[in-house]
């Protein structure tokens, strides 16, 4: 199926946190695809994937980085599809610059910013998918389901005061 969401994130270590917006989009059945590609290391393919993500049928582009996290931004710059930008914990600074990076963007070029880390990829995959659910009723529907589910697994649980 043509993918309708592009993953891009600026170093393959950046998958282990990228996966959980991979995984949310497997869950809730949008197809996507996934691929490295850099503002600093590989700006020309970065502005070729930018500039031709819609004309391949691409609707959202989630974009994860770490540090100095200029690729959600720079690739909003060569597009007109929504960008996400996921900050990606980074080592010297725990992710407060790639959260800067992506959130302090100039007026007139947006990019929507999620949390740092694992639950931010993790709601960059569902924002991406209600974002398509728009115009997707199946998809919607199938976001109310996984609205439910997480409902009633709390709901399930136990009193917090008893002991396990
Ligand atoms: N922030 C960016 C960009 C970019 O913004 O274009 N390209 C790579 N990086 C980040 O550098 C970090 C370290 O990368 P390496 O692990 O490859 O050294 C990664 O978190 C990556 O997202």
């Amino acid at each position: 199926m043509t993918a309708l969401v592009g993953i891009i994130m600026g170093s393959k270590s950046d998958w282990p946190t990228m996966k959980h917006a991979a995984d949310m989009l497997d869950l809730l059945e949008v197809p996507y695809e996934v691929n490295v590609v850099s503002a600093h290391r590989t700006p020309d393919l970065l502005f070729e994937y930018a500039k031709s993500a819609q004309s391949r049928g691409l609707k959202v582009i989630i974009g994860g980085a770490g540090g100095a996290a200029h690729l959600p931004g720079m690739c909003a710059s060569q597009t007109v599809l929504p960008v996400l930008g996921v900050p990606v914990k980074s080592r010297a600074l725990n992710g407060i610059d790639s959260l800067l990076s992506i959130a302090q963007m100039p007026g007139g070029v947006a990019v929507g910013t999620l949390a740092i880390g694992d639950a931010g990829a993790k709601n960059s995959g569902l924002l991406a998918a209600q974002i398509l659910a728009t115009s997707d009723a199946e998809l919607t529907q199938r976001i109310l389901q996984f609205q439910q589910n997480q409902t009633n697994t709390i709901l399930s649980q136990p009193d917090p005061r008893v002991e396990d």
